[in-house]
């Protein structure tokens, strides 16, 4: 079951609520005195016994005691898991209704911001991942001493609780085994861990990221200060775990509010590891965005260029580009690829992937968009074709602008939030048909899904 039902909580507060629908984070929805409740772990058409734990002004946070009456949609959420963590949110949920609802949610946000034509969109059904378990191939986790106890995991959501994690049923096995191995080296080693309160530097966080292809193992060691007491004899006993092929230090300080720091160093092993997507090759540094469930992203690169109906004249523009993926991918297609990306280590890995494929036509830009795409264009630069695939923010507003200006034939946005895209559409619906919208399932029992919008310059 979802959450720790606690049944000593005082009874006068409880209330009964039926659940209508899923909210965009997966948590149910009902009322309560014409007041919008929000009930994490409750699903549709179940009546609930509830806990009011927060009154704002608008709605009420609900804690979920107990279910009185039980959709038949409601699957056993996975055991020994504490139900507080994030990243099973919908865990709950049978896998076919986790489909529909990330279909919904792209169809709810399209209703709340309506861009022009909205209500024809086609938006296919949500593509599912054949794994629902074990996909996710990179593993982030803090590291912290709790009364003489080293826990590592993942904290609560909205807290400051970490939750150790000897089980986390969407983690690959390879990539958990290497995190508790290195949790006991630390401990082994006596490796200072990091701690806030105390003031005291130390590794803070261990990244450790696997290529699909080769089984190769990067792992990073997020430290709080440069010079860590026993840190190269704790890089040079993980080096001999399985698989592992490079220790990397990420240095980071307490003012950073970011998980990662702006400084990365080498401990041991190689610069890169390689994965392999669609017979491309990609190496990656630690820093490097890439996508966390191999197997999908598959589905999702090939899906997006299939939309881009790609032809041999064009110059293709992969904006926000990573480490180059997809106009590597699409190179073959077209005569030329300019990709543009903020992160200076993802563009050198971008143009060194550019190499190890053996293209002569594709070259990466660091810098913004929004600034380095107008830059190119009024130095001649044709932009016939446009990829997109921007974090959650979307694009920015700037962006949008010099696309009405500068109008690419053949335009698909690959959008990690549809909220964003909606409002996004709104502008570029100006110019352009939403064709269609397929979805992508990345990250099977969260809320979370790709979605693939169309876009046709309208005559
Ligand atoms: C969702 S990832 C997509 C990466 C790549 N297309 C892929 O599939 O692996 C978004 C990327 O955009 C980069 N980014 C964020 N804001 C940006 C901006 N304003 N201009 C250029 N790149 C940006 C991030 O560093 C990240 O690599």
């Amino acid at each position: 079951m979802r959450r720790n039902f606690n049944q000593n909580k005082p009874k006068e507060k409880d209330v009964i609520i039926t659940i209508k629908r899923l909210g965009i984070n997966g948590e149910g929805i009902g009322y309560y005195r014409k007041k919008i409740i929000f009930i994490p772990g409750a699903l549709p058409e179940e009546v609930v016994v509830a806990k009011i734990v927060k009154e704002y002004p608008h709605y009420l946070q609900g804690e979920l005691i107990r279910i009185k009456e039980k959709s038949p949609d409601r699957v056993d959420f996975p055991k020994d898991v504490d139900p507080e963590i994030g990243g099973l949110e919908l865990a709950h949920l049978s896998y076919d209704k986790q489909l529909e609802f990330k279909k919904d949610n792209v169809l709810e946000a399209l209703k709340k911001y309506h861009p022009r034509g909205y209500a024809k969109y086609k938006i296919k059904n949500t593509l599912p991942a054949p794994d629902q378990w074990h996909y996710r191939n990179k593993a982030q986790y803090q590291i912290e001493r709790n009364h003489g106890k080293v826990k590592l995991g993942l904290f609560a959501p909205n807290s400051h609780r970490l939750i150790d994690l000897p089980v986390m049923p969407t983690q690959s096995e390879d990539t958990k085994k290497t995190e508790l191995a290195i949790k006991d080296l630390i401990i082994k080693l006596h490796v200072f861990i990091a701690d806030r309160r105390k003031h005291l530097d130390g590794i803070k966080t261990v990244v450790v990221r696997q290529s699909e292809a080769t089984g190769e193992i990067q792992v990073t060691l997020i430290t709080i200060g440069h010079k860590i007491k026993n840190l190269l004899a704790l890089s040079n006993e993980i080096m001999k775990l399985p698989n592992v092929v490079s220790v990397f230090q990420n240095e980071t300080d307490w003012r950073n509010p970011q998980v990662w720091g702006n400084k990365t160093e080498k401990l041991a092993g190689k610069n890169t590891i390689t994965e392999e997507i669609l017979g491309k090759k990609f190496a990656l540094s630690p820093r490097a965005f890439f996508q966390l469930n191999p197997v999908q992203t598959k589905t999702l690169y090939s899906e997006a260029l299939k939309y881009l109906d790609l032809t041999p004249d064009q110059t293709l523009i992969d904006a926000y580009s990573g480490v180059g993926t997809l106009g590597i991918l699409a190179a073959d297609q077209v005569k030329q690829v300019v990709g543009i990306e903020t992160i200076p280590e993802a563009v050198e890995d971008a143009k060194h992937n550019v190499e190890l494929n053996h293209l002569k036509n594709a070259d990466y830009f660091q810098g913004s968009v929004e600034k380095v795409l107008p830059e190119l264009q009024k130095g001649g630069l044709p932009i016939d074709a446009l990829i997109v695939d921007p974090p959650r923010t979307g694009l920015a507003k700037s962006l949008i602008k010099t696309l009405l200006r500068v109008q690419p034939q053949t335009f698909v946005y690959i959008s990690c939030n549809p909220s964003t895209l909606a409002q996004d559409l709104v502008l570029l619906s100006e110019a352009y048909d939403v064709r269609l919208i397929q979805n992508v399932d990345m990250l099977p029992q969260t809320p979370r899904c790709e979605c693939i919008a169309k876009l046709v310059l309208r005559k």
